[in-house]
């Protein structure tokens, strides 16, 4: 089938790549000119895993192209989607403007065009229950006949940064909103070599659709946040999170995803769809309680470990070393955006801490956002010379198995507050650290030096 993709972002590049993938012939249209150069001089603009296999074959054997002329996808596709950017508004509801807008240029561009061929607009982009009617407004504004010329889709997108190629090829289901029968069926054969796992292709009506984008969002996010307060309870009572975590989750009914607690949720799209769904709720005259108390504990959530580390040091942190690990909002990922390590940054700063980051993907993401304001690190250890603690805020495995003997060493007091429980703290405590992690007990440091490099020794690192 013939594809426009509108807005080659992480869910545009990937759609299309794996849309092509399928035997697709794919021109993705973005208005950033740097970045269709590098797509066209076979450069990623994204660290996103398995992409660039995807992206190498399919450029090559022609399948996916890229451009900035908007005509040049509209002239080309059948189906065009929008996968353009839908941020919080001011008063965090979702900005359709560049939906509504790309929607109006597609309009005139096919209304001035000979032929009457028929298209699908598919918003991919996750918009507000309502938008397809608004897009179908605009096309109709344009003179254009619904049902004949083209029709609206609302077809959301579930992937996850960091495995979105996999999630995009295998997907648990597939949602798509339309009451055209002709739309649902060329959908339905857009998908199918998607679902060969016989998960389902779900067709709903429109405002549905659109709604089960936001539910599921929102539930997840539920989960997190509820599993946060469950961890700081936990720190009050003496249970350990994790072990909650695990007899929880082996009940059928709770499952065990989404159920890790941390240092709060980041990415462009749980804060954001959180807040839109609540904001939804307001507009419809209906007081969603919950989502504004998800937000709440989240918000309070990604302070914890700045308020802890400033604690740590009796509320003066000034000319403090802090050195974090894990800079993205989530593993296997470069994407920065209301990632917790950077709210954690700018608090530290605030308070007149040095900060030092490393990532393996992420800096220069975040070099973007906080420029010299602080200093970056080529490696995992030398983030840590002359630190005072060290901060672990993305699980990337390379953290996982670090040669603690090593970071005892460069740290100029061998403190960690881990955001993402990757150590056991009693090991740690073995080990001589001061070791305090979310919602499970911090164990007093072992201090007899012979029994903590014994138990350095153990760890399977040398002492
Ligand atoms: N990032 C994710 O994991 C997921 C995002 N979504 C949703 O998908 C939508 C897109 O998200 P991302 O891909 O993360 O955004 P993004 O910001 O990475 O990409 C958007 C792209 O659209 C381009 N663009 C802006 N205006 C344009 C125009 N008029 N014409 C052509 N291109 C234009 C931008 O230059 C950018 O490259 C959002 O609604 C988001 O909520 C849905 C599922 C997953
Ligand atoms: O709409 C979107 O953009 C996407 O949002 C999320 O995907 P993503 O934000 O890429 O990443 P997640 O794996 O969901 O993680 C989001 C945040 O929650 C945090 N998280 C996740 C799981 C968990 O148990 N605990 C936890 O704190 C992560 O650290 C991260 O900061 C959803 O999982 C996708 O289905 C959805 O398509």
């Amino acid at each position: 089938m013939n594809i426009a993709m509108i807005g080659t972002g992480y869910v545009g590049l990937v759609s299309g790549t794996c849309f092509a993938e399928m035997g697709n012939r794919v021109v993705c249209v973005d208005i950033d000119e740097n970045k269709v150069d590098q797509l066209k001089n076979g450069q990623l603009p994204i660290y996103e895993p398995d992409l660039e296999h995807y992206f190498s074959r399919n450029t090559s054997e022609g399948r996916l192209t890229f451009t900035t002329d908007l005509a040049e996808g509209v002239a080309h596709a059948e189906l065009i989607f929008l996968a353009l950017p839908t941020p919080p508004g001011e008063d965090g509801s979702a900005d359709l403007s560049y939906v509504l807008n790309a929607a109006g240029e597609i309009a005139d561009l096919i209304a001035n065009e000979d032929d009457d061929r028929y298209r699908l607009i598919i918003n991919k982009s996750t918009v507000p229950v309502g938008t397809a009617d608004r897009v179908q407004n605009v096309m109709e504004e344009a003179g254009l006949q619904a049902g004949e010329q083209f029709d609206v889709v609302s077809n959301p997108e579930f992937l996850r940064e960091g495995v979105a190629v996999d999630d995009f090829l295998k997907p648990d289901r597939v949602v798509i909103g339309t009451s055209s029968e002709k739309a649902a069926n060329m959908m339905t054969r857009l998908y199918e070599p998607f679902v060969r796992q016989g998960n389902p292709i779900v067709v709903v009506d429109e405002r549905s659709a659109e709604m089960i984008k936001y539910a599921a969002n929102s539930i997840l996010a539920t989960r997190i946040s509820f599993m946060n307060e469950i961890a700081n309870l936990c720190e009050k009572v003496g249970a350990n999170v994790d072990k909650v975590r695990l007899g929880i989750s082996k009940d059928h009914r709770i499952g065990r995803h989404f159920l890790y607690a941390g240092i709060g949720f980041g990415g462009s799209c749980f804060p954001k769809d959180v807040q839109a769904l609540h904001r939804t709720g307001r507009q419809n005259d209906y007081n969603f309680k919950i989502l504004d108390s998800v937000l709440k504990v989240n918000d309070q959530q990604r302070e914890l470990l700045a308020e802890r580390v400033i604690d740590y040091f009796d509320g003066d942190v000034s000319g403090k070393k802090v050195a974090i690990w894990g800079l993205s909002f989530k593993p296997n990922t470069d994407d920065i955006r209301e990632a917790p390590s950077h709210i954690i940054i700018r608090a530290l700063l605030d308070a007149g801490a040095e900060v030092v980051g490393y990532d393996p993907e992420a800096i220069e993401t975040t070099r973007r956002v906080f420029g010299d304001a602080i200093d970056y690190a080529d490696d995992m250890y030398s983030a840590l010379d002359g630190a005072d603690v060290l901060v672990i805020c993305t699980e990337w495995n390379a953290f996982r198995r670090p040669d603690l003997a090593d970071v005892r060493d460069r740290l100029a007091e061998p403190v960690i507050f881990d955001g993402r429980n990757v150590f056991d703290p009693k090991r740690m405590a073995e080990m001589g650290f001061i070791y305090s992690s979310i919602g499970r007990p911090s164990l007093p440091p072992e201090n007899d030096e012979a029994a903590i490099e014994t138990a350095l020794s153990e760890n399977g690192q040398p002492a």
